[in-house]
């Protein structure tokens, strides 16, 4: 039997944990491979962080983060002390420190509002920003050459309130409440320290990172990532996503990757006035099958210079971009109306890469030729380092902020 919040509860609380933990065959919450199992627990412990390979969940909540005034760099590694603890508790479905009981006289350890709800898949997944390495915690010979602000690109419409960030926390989860919960209680363990700058809830997958799941459909009805580099790929993890041991990567990062996200509207209104047949011409690919444009299959080898050259597909297609690829790991998102009182929504574009001139590339082509950009703004942004995954009782970010 495997202890979540919903199995304690019915164990009746401290009392029934004793209980239940003194019972042979009784786990703290049994771990899993990357998919998570029967239990819903996504393993939170290896060489990478979960949330990157791991099998992509349905709901997202992503928050980025910046250091407050006067904080040191031991300031910073006493958080990511606490921010590992709970990430390994929230992971295995239990409440932060001493639960949402735990003292009637002071704010209890644990806001409370995932009691009872299963751990969901829940990972969580940290990363540092280019801002992290300016002067402020002697980081500044540590930032990774390739770790600088992304540049001006093609396209851009940014708004600065929803860009960049000392740090990152994305958690995804297969239940909102769940990804809610942690991002609100990690959030509150930084009190502090560290403030959200801005925050993405994304609702929907909008790709697949494993080839047991089936394709996703984006805000706009095509199946979206079908060609995406999936987890089952060990080549295409370690030369696309990973970083390694070149001499231009950092030790500290060994195992980790980079992260982009991109708030990216969909003019909705306006692609639905559009005809299929303009929105299959734009996208490169059918819309009911998601096969390359002429072929009946899906998974059919697509052939960019079959493809209309204005296409999103040919142009992203790395026979275009030198084999640049992305992992894509992307949520649909809506805030309600914008101003104009036009649907606030779209694609929280989030992509894993292991060099983030991967990204660079692919958006200069597309920003410039993309038959898609008459749909789409790209609004918000940000690059980080993702750290690399912990053994049990190491602590994330060590190596970098030792
Ligand atoms: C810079 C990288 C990319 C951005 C930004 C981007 C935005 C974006 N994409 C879609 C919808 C689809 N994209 C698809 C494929 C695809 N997209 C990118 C990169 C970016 N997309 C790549 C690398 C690929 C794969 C290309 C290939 O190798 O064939 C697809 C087709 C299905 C699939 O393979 O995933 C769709 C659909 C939207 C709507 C969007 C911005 C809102
Ligand atoms: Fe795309």
């Amino acid at each position: 039997m495997t202890l979540t919040r919903r199995a304690l509860l019915r164990t009746g609380g401290a009392a029934g944990l004793a209980a239940a933990t003194a019972g042979a065959g009784f786990v703290l919450g049994r771990e899993t491979d990357a998919g998570g199992g029967p239990d819903h627990v996504v393993a939170f412990h290896g060489p990478h962080q979960a949330g990157i390979a791991t099998a992509a969940q349905d709901r997202l909540h992503f928050a980025a983060l910046d250091v407050e005034p006067g904080v040191t760099r031991a300031d910073l590694r006493d958080l990511m002390a606490r921010w590992t603890a709970a990430s390994e508790r929230l992971t295995r479905g239990l409440d932060v420190g001493a639960g949402a009981s735990s003292a009637a006289l002071a704010p209890p350890d644990d806001t409370g509002e995932a009691v009872g709800l299963s751990a969901a898949n829940l990972t969580v997944t940290f990363g540092v920003g280019p801002s992290l390495f300016d002067d402020r915690f002697g980081l500044a010979g540590r930032r990774p050459a390739a770790l600088g602000p992304l540049p001006a690109l093609p396209g851009d419409a940014l708004d600065r309130s929803r860009s960049d960030g000392d740090l990152c926390v994305q958690a995804c989860a297969d239940d909102p409440q769940v990804a809610f919960h942690a991002v609100r209680n990690l959030a509150r363990l930084g009190r502090g320290v560290v403030t959200v700058r801005w925050s993405q809830l994304g609702f929907g997958r909008t790709s697949s990172t494993s080839t047991a799941q089936a394709t996703p459909r984006n805000l706009m009805g095509f199946k979206d990532g079908t060609a995406n580099v999936k987890a089952e790929d060990a080549r295409a993890m370690d030369e696309a996503v990973w970083v390694g041991g070149r001499p231009d990567e950092p030790a500290w990062l060994r195992g980790g990757s980079y992260l982009v996200a991109r708030r990216i509207r969909m003019l909705i209104e306006v692609w639905d006035r559009a005809s299929l047949g303009d929105q299959e011409q734009t996208i490169g690919r059918h819309k009911r099958s998601g096969a390359p444009l002429g072929a009946s299959d899906e998974f059919a080898t697509l052939r960019p210079a079959s493809l209309p050259p204005d296409s999103h597909v040919r142009l992203a297609h790395p026979d275009t971009n030198r084999g640049a690829r992305l992992l894509r790991r992307g949520y649909s998102f809506t805030d309600g109306l914008e101003a104009l009182g036009q649907l606030d929504a779209g694609l929280f574009f989030l992509a894993y890469m292991r060099d983030p001139s991967a990204f660079i590339t692919l958006q200069n082509r597309l920003g410039t030729s993309d038959k898609l950009n008459e749909y789409i703004k790209h609004v918000g942004s940000g690059l980080w380092a993702v750290l690399p995954g912990v053994r049990p009782g190491a602590v994330l970010g060590s190596a970098l902020l030792a």
